[in-house]
């Protein structure tokens, strides 16, 4: 103990004179006074570098130090969070990151295959105080004994499973198990498919998969950032300390519904009307809807011009809008085509008038003359509204809401319940985003004036960047005057390095993280995508990701039996089929660390109101308390569940203290009435987790865990959605420790609650 604390001791010093460095950094780049455009960006991007080495260590100082691995050849190893290295000549490593290729037998050595491991040790801390030693004798043959062997060797894992949940999640990084590992540090390319029951670490597995990428291939993925979406904002909250506290901080979180930059999802749409948004036809639909955008006159248009009135008629047009969709081009550029064509035409028509020789002899006007023509008509604002009104530029807002308020090309009945009654655009709801995406898709980005912007910009700095090198060709005549070979390199490069160069470098100096950049970036490429409860996006959502991520590199987590969306999908092939083919990996979960064996028997039940076969993953614990069960009229139901929940709530805190954590899971109606009931409960569209107390209704329970939960009349749950099973299934799953159950008495009961054991209610 006394030398782990040295270590420990050590290493935290070191932690302290690292992040000092940093902060000194910090300070004195703010205080340089920097003149020049791009010395004042070379500050801001040195002053973010040192913030975020400041950030980082600030976040992994608690439990710092979490391991050690003593090998057969006498070497030790401490693991950590980060790797830290000595301040000597050498860098000597100090603390192994826990994803370096070194520290892999502290996940993966077994009696069996011990992979040159003699002794592994767990190290727990509390703050910089080693409070504890766990050890396990790898070689049997080895007769030393520290005193601090662990004869089950899970005493670590068991803990920590049966710790005081916070409200926000923590990582596993002490105690990620074998199969967890494998997946963490499988290869970089493809898609890898992690399936697994409730409790079997799919997040967990996913987040730590984030760090391990990051890590192990931190120049790519630094440029092109990591994307993880999530199924809404409370969940994003719940999982969003795990990558800081591993050191990482350069990862976007999103749902998709905040995927379309510019635009906010703040309403909501019937369970009917997302699952109609949420089909690959829509795809379809809103092409055709486009197409029809694209018109032609009938039978023309006349256009007042002042040399005459022009008749822009169907077959006129008909043609430009052959040509136009020839080019294949997104709407808004193909535009130019069309207009193009349009001119022509009626140039043509317009020189024909007025060059036509009254003997019938060829046309008067020379091809001076007919270019006058063109350029009058070309600018003429009358033509070019008849041209907006046949091909209107459109942004993907314009195409989207119109659709909305009159849906076509859909099956009888499907248009009616996405029918939108307000019109224009806002008022978006998070399924709507795939279709903006989509939209963006067809219309393309008519980014000429942007691109002419850009190309002026580019201008300017290629002009500032030749005054820079004149100035420092200058000032090196100067300073070198009696110039010697070294001097000769020096000037040397300043040959190489022309002005465009030199602007080019300076193009990529975006302060910003990739993360930050890629958030404001519809057509961002990440280098990676985790997704978890993959199981509930949409076919048009999936659309949108694939489109986020061409390289296809992909973790997908989830679990359809818990698919809670009717526009979620039940089949891998079906999702990721029209992507990928066949190529995709599929793993499996198969332990649940969440949830008690007692409570996962109740939950099991409501699976096999389906599958009567059904076996749930195998908890790891057994707390010996069942879930207990109160039948109540339906006028009791919310005041049994309050009561029960003051009860419950009073004994964490006295149990815990500050942690302990509980949720009412009731149906969304029920809701402001166990409000009324409860005022400190958190509750509403974005509950705040940490509070002792928090209602949810069974959809936004999803992915999260808490030490108790009250379940409120399961058969409602049941019958509330097409996927009431799949909805009951995740609001049973979500206790670590207790379960209640209060159902209306005077519904015929649909699970089995007598594999419940009528325990304490705790009220
Ligand atoms: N190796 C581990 N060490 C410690 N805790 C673990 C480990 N694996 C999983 N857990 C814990 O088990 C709980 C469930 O994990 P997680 O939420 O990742 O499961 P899940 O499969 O995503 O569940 P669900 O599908 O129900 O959302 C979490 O508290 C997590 O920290």
């Amino acid at each position: 103990m006394r030398s782990e604390q040295q270590f420990v001791s050590l290493i935290h010093e070191r932690l302290d004179a690292l992040r000092e460095q940093a902060e000194d950094a910090v300070r004195t780049s703010i205080g340089q006074v920097s003149t020049g455009r791009q010395a004042m960006v070379e500050r801001d991007i040195r002053v973010a570098e040192h913030s975020g080495t400041v950030t980082t260590l600030n976040a992994v100082e608690s439990g710092l130090c979490f391991g050690r691995i003593d090998l057969d050849d006498g070497a030790t190893h401490h693991i950590g969070r980060i790797g830290i290295r000595q301040d000597d000549a050498e860098h000597t490593p100090l603390l192994i990151d826990w994803r370096a290729p070194v520290a892999r037998p502290f996940y993966l050595a077994t009696g069996y295959s011990t992979m040159g491991l003699r002794r592994r040790r767990h190290i727990t801390t509390e703050g910089r105080r080693v409070t504890a030693l766990h050890d396990e004798i790898m070689d049997l043959s080895d007769t030393t004994r520290t005193g601090h062997e662990d004869p089950d060797g899970d005493a670590v894992l068991l803990a920590a499973l049966d710790s005081a949940r916070t409200g926000r999640m923590s990582d596993i990084v002490r105690t990620i198990q074998a199969e967890q590992d494998r997946i963490i540090r499988a290869p970089y390319r493809g898609v890898l498919v992690v399936e697994g029951g409730p409790g079997t670490g799919k997040t967990a597995v996913a987040l730590h998969r984030a760090a391990y990428l990051l890590y192990a291939h931190r120049e790519r993925l630094a440029r092109r950032a990591v994307l993880i979406v999530g199924p809404n904002p409370a969940f994003l909250g719940y999982i969003g300390e795990v990558l800081p506290s591993l050191g990482e901080t350069g990862v976007l979180l999103a749902t998709t519904g905040e995927l379309f930059p510019g635009v906010r999802a703040t309403a909501t749409d019937t369970p009917a009307a997302a699952a109609v948004k949420g089909r690959v036809e829509m795809a379809d639909a809103l092409a055709a809807a486009l197409r029809d955008r694209q018109s032609v006159p009938d039978p023309h248009i006349e256009i007042e011009h002042d040399d005459g009135t022009l008749y822009l008629d169907r077959a006129m047009a008909e043609d430009a809008r052959a040509r136009a969709r020839d080019t294949g081009l997104p709407h808004n550029l193909a535009r130019p085509h069309f207009a193009f064509s349009v001119i022509d035409s009626l140039t043509e028509q317009l020189a024909e008038r007025l060059g036509a020789d009254p003997y019938g002899g060829p046309n008067l006007l020379d091809p001076t003359d007919v270019a006058q023509l063109g350029k009058a008509i070309a600018t003429s604002p009358a033509v070019q509204s008849a041209i907006d009104e046949l091909w209107p530029t459109l942004t993907p807002q314009d195409l989207v809401a119109d659709y909305l308020t009159e849906p076509t090309h859909l099956p009888d009945g499907d248009g009616e319940l996405i029918r939108r009654q307000v019109s224009g655009d806002g008022h978006w709801t998070d399924a709507d985003v795939p279709l903006l995406d989509e939209a963006a898709e067809l219309l393309g980005e008519d980014d000429a004036a942007a691109r002419a912007a850009a190309e002026a910009e580019r201008r300017e700095r290629i002009e500032y960047a030749q005054g820079v090198l004149e100035l420092s060709y200058g000032s090196r005549t100067y300073e070198f005057e009696d110039k010697d070979e070294e001097d000769a390199e020096i000037l040397l490069a300043h040959d190489l390095i022309d002005a465009e160069r030199l602007a080019e470098r300076q193009e990529e100096t975006d302060t910003r993280s990739a993360a930050d950049r890629a958030a404001a970036d519809r057509t961002w490429a990440f280098g990676h995508i985790v997704v978890d409860e993959a199981q509930e996006l949409s076919a048009m959502a999936w659309r949108l990701l694939m489109r986020r991520c061409p390289a296809r590199s992909m973790t997908l987590v989830g679990d359809p039996a818990q698919t809670g969306d009717v526009a979620g999908c039940d089949s891998w092939q079906r999702i990721l089929g029209p992507y990928v083919g066949e190529r995709w990996e599929h793993v499996r979960l198969g332990v649940n660390y969440r949830t008690p064996a007692e409570i996962m028997a109740v939950a099991a039940e409501v699976r096999r109101l389906e599958d009567p076969a059904f076996e749930p993953p195998s908890s790891v614990r057994s707390t010996g308390v069942g879930p207990w069960v109160r039948e109540v009229k339906p006028a009791d139901l919310v005041r049994t569940a309050a009561a029960s929940a003051v009860g419950h709530a009073a004994s964490h805190a006295a149990e815990h203290g500050g942690d302990g954590r509980l949720a009412v899971i009731a149906p969304a109606a029920l809701l402001p009435a166990l409000a009324a009931e409860l005022p400190d409960a958190s509750w509403g569209v974005a509950p705040d987790l940490t509070r002792p107390v928090v209602l949810l209704d069974p959809r936004q329970a999803k992915g999260l865990e808490f030490d108790t939960v009250i379940v409120v009349d399961p058969e409602a749950v049941l019958d509330g959605s097409p996927r009431g099973t799949n909805d009951l299934y995740v609001a049973l799953t979500r206790a670590t420790q207790r379960l209640g159950i209060v159902r209306n008495v005077t519904v015929p009961p649909r699970l089995a609650y007598e594999s419940a054991t009528t325990g304490s209610t705790g009220s």
